[in-house]
């Protein structure tokens, strides 16, 4: 008798690059010290996924390896089907960083730096043109900081500093967005801004991977929650009731 997978000459790994993000048993130590141990955690198309979890529990770590941006001591993850070191399709990845790390006098304007969200969608051959300058336009718009495109971007406070790096992410029309504490420290109005930012990506479909401490007004757009501890995922599941702040202890978690 042939089996089902011979007769029709399927490949059954198609299914896998539906996933944004795959990582299997995937475990990460620094200096010496084992910081992610044996994580498994797949992220499909159009989830919108809260990593929670204390300080310390690995949560940036886990961000930073699925980007391929710290490198694995074990175990394998792929973007889209693909080993980070050989991804080339970067432009569908969005990367909103925990902080803006253009500090030093460097005195890019707000709108240098949304604009620089377009080189992954930019070739030697195809430069800057009107579809650049529209997206950039879109991006400052969506975040509400329009009237501060030719600010420097240290003028700014570090609610609307945030909204800069998330327009940059914005400006590339990625797949997926990946956000490293984008609620953390920033003011009421930027987290509105965020969730109306946030309702309209989700409302396109697109992938959504944060890490925060608390959800807040984003807190009903989050379709999932995964919570880490010492490295380890302790729920994968349901969003937390209310802001999700209380992740600790998790009613039903593995412990
Ligand atoms: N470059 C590094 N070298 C050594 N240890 C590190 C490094 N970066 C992070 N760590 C340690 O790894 C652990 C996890 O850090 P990580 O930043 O991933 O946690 P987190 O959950 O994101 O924390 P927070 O909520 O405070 O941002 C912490 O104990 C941290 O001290």
């Amino acid at each position: 008798m042939t089996r089902s997978a011979q007769a029709t000459g399927v490949a059954p790994r198609q299914a896998a690059t539906s996933a944004a993000f795959a990582m299997t048993e995937g475990r990460v130590a620094l200096d010496g010290r084992p910081v992610l141990r044996g994580i498994d955690l797949r992220v499909t198309t159009g989830e919108v996924v809260a990593v929670l979890g204390a300080n310390g529990s690995g949560k940036s770590t886990l961000i930073r390896a699925l980007l391929g941006l710290a490198p694995l001591s074990g175990g394998s993850t792929e973007l889209y089907g693909v080993p980070p070191a050989r991804f080339r399709d970067w432009w569908r990845i969005g990367y909103v960083p925990q902080r803006l790390s253009v500090g030093g006098g460097v005195p890019a304007t707000v709108r240098e730096v949304v604009a620089s969200g377009r080189i992954a969608r930019q070739s030697r051959l195809r430069r800057a043109g009107a579809a650049d300058r529209a997206a950039v336009a879109m991006a400052l718009e969506a975040v509400g900081l329009t009237s501060r495109a030719g600010d420097p971007v240290g003028w700014l406070s570090g609610g609307q500093q945030q909204r800069v790096l998330i327009a940059r992410a914005l400006a590339g029309d990625p797949d997926t967005f990946v956000m490293d504490e984008p609620t953390a420290g920033v003011d009421a109005e930027s987290q509105r801004h965020l969730a109306d930012t946030l309702a309209a990506l989700v409302e396109r479909g697109k992938t959504v991977l944060l890490v925060a401490h608390e959800l807040g007004p984003i807190a009903p757009l989050v379709t999932r929650a995964v919570v880490l501890r010492d490295g380890v995922v302790v729920h994968d599941g349901a969003p937390p009731d209310g802001d999700g702040h209380a992740y600790e202890p998790w009613p039903g978690s593995r412990q």
